[in-house]
């Protein structure tokens, strides 16, 4: 009796056992699941066979820059603008491939009805693509692909878009960061409201305005870009204002209009305002309050009309505390403030910039792709990115450029980030390295070195805007260094 009890309590156990053993395996799946959910780079919503949003993962919180708590449970066309998955709800045909407006943009979406046993009972609506560049990434991809399989008779040839223009899909990243920025940027666009943009140098805010242009009522007129810092004082009110014929020795002779009638039904990027000297700020202000202009040496009111856009890296909230910005223009350009987070806030973006800027800084070079071994990338991930994404476009043009592999590896990283600091050595990769080696003793490593030199000289001058004092300062050598390695590399 005691044995068959005792067998008996055995099953039990096994069994007790084998349940515990079978929940856990499907809470680990569960928990796949959620995490698979929640990575994907795609929209995710899912709708119950009445629409109201069962499910919606982090990507698409963050593009409509929703919490997930306060949308589960709501009706679809609530929460998603021009949604059609109510239609599909009651038609049970799925839609591939749809182009739909949201916030703004032209995205790429899925709409799949769920069928179950003969009646719909849900739908699934996913948004594939950010934005329709990315559908052009695409296409050339092909292209390049069917070319290195040597199948030359496959032209694969995608719609080009109409213009050069840049959208906001060109702004890369998925941080909850620089969703809300682009959120707030893509509804501020679509007004004529003055916007003003805060971050560091380099986070993309000259990106930001043109994007902004690109979706304003203003995007058929021009985009004028004036970078207040890189303008001599004695000549920006004649840059902005424009001057009359004969308005000072050496002025041009029908006179020349300033950017702010160039600007006129378009739209007026000035960047790095916070630099601009204090008397120029009173007459900017007073172009914005009566929206009129008056040329250097000129008598006559020229009407204006543009949307502004101003930039700066400073806090202007202690320009105006300090004395050296004016608090009425402050308040004037601060309409809609908008800050684009430093680059090491917003770390889940570098793997999306670098695997972007290798594509696109390898076709650009001519070179076959290159990809990046996760050690490295690691070490990328990790660094904080002082100059944003400037100095990661720029890294990884470097790496593309020198390293001699298909896969870019930690030993082609340079010391910056490895901990070591300082421009000269973040521009030598690592088997090159000599610690605090100046750019000019960094070119003895033949063809190569002197093609990386050169290379270095023209991002600094292009960064400055061809400002050779700068950019001297920006290399760590001096102007009479940068001028003869200027002559020996033919740059003019
Ligand atoms: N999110 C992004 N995705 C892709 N490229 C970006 C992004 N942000 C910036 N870039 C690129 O980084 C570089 C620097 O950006 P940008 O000139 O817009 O920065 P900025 O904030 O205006 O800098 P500064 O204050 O020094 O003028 C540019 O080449 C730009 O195209």
């Amino acid at each position: 009796m005691d044995g068959l009890i005792e067998s008996g309590s055995e099953l039990i156990w096994e069994k007790y056992k084998e349940a515990e053993k079978r929940i856990q395996e499907l809470e680990n799946s569960i928990e796949w699941f959620k995490v698979c959910f929640d990575t994907a780079y795609e929209g995710i919503t899912i709708v119950d066979e009445h629409g109201y949003i069962r499910m919606m993962n982090d990507a698409y919180c963050r593009f409509i820059s929703v919490r997930k708590e306060d949308v589960i449970g709501r009706y679809v066309e609530e929460v998603i603008e021009n949604t059609r998955l109510p239609v599909v709800l009651q038609t049970g045909i799925p839609e591939r491939n749809q182009a739909h407006r949201l916030l703004g943009q032209d995205m790429v979406v899925h709409r799949i009805p769920i069928w179950k046993e003969n009646r719909v009972i849900g739908a699934v609506g996913m948004l594939i693509f950010e934005g329709v560049s990315e559908l052009y990434q695409i296409f050339d991809r092909m292209q390049v692909l069917h070319e290195n399989i040597g199948d030359s008779r496959i032209v694969i040839e995608a719609p080009r878009p109409k213009s050069n223009k840049v959208t906001f899909d060109q702004i890369i990243g998925e941080s909850e960061a620089i969703a809300e920025a682009k959120k707030v940027a893509r509804r501020a666009a679509q007004t004529s409201a003055t916007i003003l943009l805060n971050g560091e140098s380099g986070v993309g805010k000259e990106l930001f305005a043109k994007a902004i242009h690109s979706l304003s009522p203003f995007q058929n007129g021009p985009l004028v870009i004036v970078n207040c810092a890189s303008i001599p004082e004695n000549l920006l009110e004649s840059e902005l204002f424009g001057y009359e014929e004969g308005a000072f020795t050496g002025s041009k002779k029908d006179g020349k209009p300033g950017k702010f009638e160039l600007a006129n039904k378009g739209t007026l990027f000035l960047d790095e305002i916070g630099d601009m000297p204090l008397h120029m700020q009173a007459k900017i202000l007073r172009v914005l309050q009566e929206r009129e202009v008056e040329r250097v040496g000129g008598v006559k009111s020229i009407p204006v009309d543009f949307r502004l856009v101003a930039a700066t890296h400073h806090s202007l909230e202690d320009r105006v505390r300090e004395g050296t910005f004016r608090k009425d223009l402050y308040y004037r350009l601060n309409v809609i403030p908008l800050v684009i987070p430093p680059l090491a806030q917003r770390r889940t973006d570098i793997p999306l910039l670098i695997a972007a800027q290798l594509q696109a800084l390898s076709k650009k070079n001519n070179m076959p792709p290159k990809d990046i071994d996760k050690e490295a990338m690691s070490l990328l991930i990790n660094y904080d990115w002082p100059g944003n994404i400037r100095e990661l476009v720029n890294t990884v043009e470097r790496l593309v450029t020198l390293s001699e592999d298909h896969r870019i590896r930690t030993s082609d990283l340079p010391a910056v980030f490895f901990g070591g600091t300082g421009f000269a050595e973040a521009v030598l990769p690592q088997r090159d390295r000599q610690a605090g080696t100046p750019l000019s003793q960094a070119d003895g490593g033949g063809a190569e070195g002197a093609l990386a030199e050169k290379k270095r000289i023209l991002e600094a001058l292009h960064e400055v805007k061809g400002n050779k004092s700068k950019a001297a300062k920006k290399l760590g050598i001096s102007r009479a260094t940068l001028y003869n390695k200027l002559s020996k590399y033919q740059i003019s």
